[in-house]
């Protein structure tokens, strides 16, 4: 699996060992940032720049981390083509996969043990998507509304 991840200061640390972990255990990790900690960084480039790399890369997943994930999930879901997920528990990281097809997961990096974060985006990455028909439809009427919405003039 090729999982693209992305942070503000808040989930720096969380990032590192993230990327170690699914590194050794046989995934390809690209880091969309920050590279440094700057406690005062701004979460949307990183996470945008991590959720238009998983809509340019089909078949790949993407992670967002935050203090919250809220902030990050809203980036994320700019992006036409991510349906991100907030996770906070392994079942809902599960869901996220099985009935949204979500392809970014959002999460909060302080609101978990580190223990715990690693063990949520591990059930979010291993979980395949259903494939149900009902889910399916779900996600092609969100589609079609992405498709068709009213843009901004510039
Ligand atoms: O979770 C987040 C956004 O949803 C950010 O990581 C959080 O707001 C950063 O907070 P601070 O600037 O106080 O460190």
């Amino acid at each position: 699996m090729r999982i693209h991840i992305g942070t503000d200061h808040a989930g720096f640390e969380l990032k590192g060992i993230l990327v170690s972990h699914w590194r050794e255990a046989g995934h390809e990790v690209i880091d969309h940032g920050c590279y440094v900690y700057d406690r005062l960084d701004d979460y949307p480039e990183f996470c945008i720049a991590c959720a238009e790399a998983v809509v340019a890369d089909p078949g790949s997943l993407g992670v967002v981390l935050g203090g919250s994930g809220n902030g990050e999930q809203i980036a994320a879901n700019l992006v036409d083509g991510v349906r991100a997920a907030l996770v906070w528990n392994e079942e809902v990281a599960r869901l996220a996969r099985q009935h949204n097809d979500a392809n970014v997961a959002g999460l909060g990096a302080r609101m978990h043990p580190t223990e715990e974060a690693v063990r949520i985006l591990d059930a979010f990455i291993a979980e395949p998507f259903s494939g149900e028909e009902r889910h399916q439809n779900r996600i092609d009427q969100m589609a079609d509304y992405e498709r068709h919405r009213p843009r901004r003039q510039a």
